[in-house]
């Protein structure tokens, strides 16, 4: 299963450039677009969901030219896009089996069947009977993967999934993705790079349209080894250590800051060599 993404380009009528020349090549399992707010993601994802033209480009998916045959498309594709809007006022049952039939699964026990076997998937069996509405954010978000699975994809887009999610439930909700993604192709659009860093096994990062970097997770890790490293500085030493230093990362660590800095050399100053992250490889592209 292969998607290619070619020379996409973006600009909105009010002149915003939401996607420059974006290249991307995506292979079966989890894939992970890293970017920080208004990089681009949606725009993408709803570009291949056929949600919304772009100016150029090409995209393909297993033969099928996704930006024409916009038919054949919907019959391989699950979305899950960031907001979902009101839920009707109906069990979570009848809604899902709702859907099955605008899915045009037309034969009432098949459709009984994929219904049952997705409110068991995403452990939401037992609340079926529930209106959706009064479902937590986690649970919703399980629904809406229950949602983008009718119908067999072979292609899903999950658009920031686990914002606002406790950390219980985005495990949960991570855990089912990551079951779901065998054989098929998963894109997960996310500013959290711990979900990328947990699921994915290949990834992007994208900002302003563009696409910085790309690759597998481990080997981007891996280009840093020997470059960051780390110190806990006062609070009023941060803007020095700005002014002085490549600093890609600042976390508070027991009240104090704790700095990655970028370099090939060692910095001295007390500085000590450490192993680097996936944060420190986001932080470093997109700075
Ligand atoms: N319909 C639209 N009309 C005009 N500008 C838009 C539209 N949709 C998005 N944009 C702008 O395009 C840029 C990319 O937005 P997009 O929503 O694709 O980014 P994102 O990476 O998904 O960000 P977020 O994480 O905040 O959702 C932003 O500057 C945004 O304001």
């Amino acid at each position: 299963m292969q998607l290619t993404i070619k020379n996409i380009s973006k600009t909105y009528p009010n002149g915003v450039k939401a996607l420059n020349n974006l290249n991307l090549s995506i292979g079966s399992g989890m894939f992970g677009l890293l970017g920080p707010n208004g990089a681009g993601k949606s725009s993408l994802m709803r570009t291949i969901a056929t949600l919304q033209d772009p100016d150029e480009g090409i995209i393909s998916f297993n033969g099928i030219d996704v930006l024409k045959e916009k038919d054949a498309v919907k019959n391989i594709l699950g979305y899950l896009p960031q907001e979902f809007g009101v839920y009707p006022r109906i069990s979570a049952q009848e809604l899902l089996n709702h859907f099955a039939v605008l899915k045009g699964i037309h034969a009432a026990s098949e459709r009984k069947e994929m219904v049952q076997f997705l409110l068991n998937q995403v452990n939401l069996f037992k609340d079926r009977k529930k209106s959706v509405h009064t479902f937590s954010g986690g649970m919703k978000q399980r629904f809406g993967i229950a949602l983008a699975l009718l119908g067999k994809p072979e292609l899903i887009i999950v658009d920031e999934p686990t914002a606002g999610l406790d950390p219980a439930e985005r495990n949960r909700f991570n855990n089912l993705l990551s079951e779901i993604s065998e054989d098929k192709v998963v894109i997960l659009s996310t500013h959290i790079v711990d979900d990328v860093k947990d699921l994915c096994n290949d990834m992007a990062i994208i900002n302003n349209g563009e696409v910085l970097v790309n690759g597998r997770p481990s080997d981007l890790i891996t280009e840093l080894n020997g470059k960051i490293w780390e110190k806990r500085i006062s609070k009023q030493e941060m803007e020095e250590y700005k002014a002085s230093y490549q600093l890609i990362t600042s976390h508070l660590n027991e009240g104090k800051p704790l700095i990655h800095v970028l370099q090939e050399e060692n910095p001295h100053n007390g500085f000590e060599k450490v192993n680097p992250d996936l944060e420190d490889v986001y932080f470093s592209a997109i700075k």
